[in-house]
């Protein structure tokens, strides 16, 4: 599936969960025993491809990135126990310049990396996606967001 022509993409709890079952579903046969959440966008999906799989061994790597001299530094805070093996899948919601699957990829060289979302840049760091999105595209996942009021069309152009 593409999405485009949108700057702001806004994703609602069902919509990702929906997303998110799809991911579950392109993973079912891949005979995974175990998941690393990359957190914290990773958490979400991770928990709902969990229960979908019927995995119950789930370990995160929480990262932190931060842009320094133009280029994205990634810190790992915490890093995951659970050893590298072709079982393993690794869970995160997007995927976009790819610095952080890059990161992840050399710390389990062996493990499947999935996300729900991906832009060009990143897209070809990880095995499974669902949804792609354009580079220039900010996706409002939905623990970022609110309901709120929205005026009417008629006045909004006023
Ligand atoms: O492909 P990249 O450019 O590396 O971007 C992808 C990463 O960015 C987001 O995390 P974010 O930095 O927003 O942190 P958070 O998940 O803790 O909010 C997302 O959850 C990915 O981990």
């Amino acid at each position: 599936m593409s999405l485009s022509g949108n700057k702001n993409f806004y994703v609602s709890w069902e919509a990702f969960h929906r997303a998110t079952k799809e991911l579950a579903k392109m993973c079912l046969h891949g005979n995974f025993d175990s998941i690393v959440a990359v957190s914290r966008g990773g958490l979400v999906p991770a928990t709902i491809i969990a229960r979908e799989l019927n995995i119950r061994v789930l370990d995160t790597i929480c990262v932190s990135s931060y842009d320094h001299d133009q280029q994205r530094s990634l810190q790992v805070l915490k890093d995951a126990t659970l050893p590298d093996s072709e079982r393993l899948l690794v869970i995160d919601d997007l995927v976009d310049t790819g610095e952080t699957a890059r990161a992840l990829r050399e710390r389990f060289p062996k493990a499947c990396f999935a996300t729900v979302y991906a832009k060009p840049q990143g897209k070809a760091l990880v095995d499974k996606y669902v949804t792609d999105i354009e580079q220039d595209t900010w996706i409002h996942l939905p623990w970022d967001m609110e309901l709120a009021y929205s005026a009417p069309l008629a006045e909004q152009s006023r």
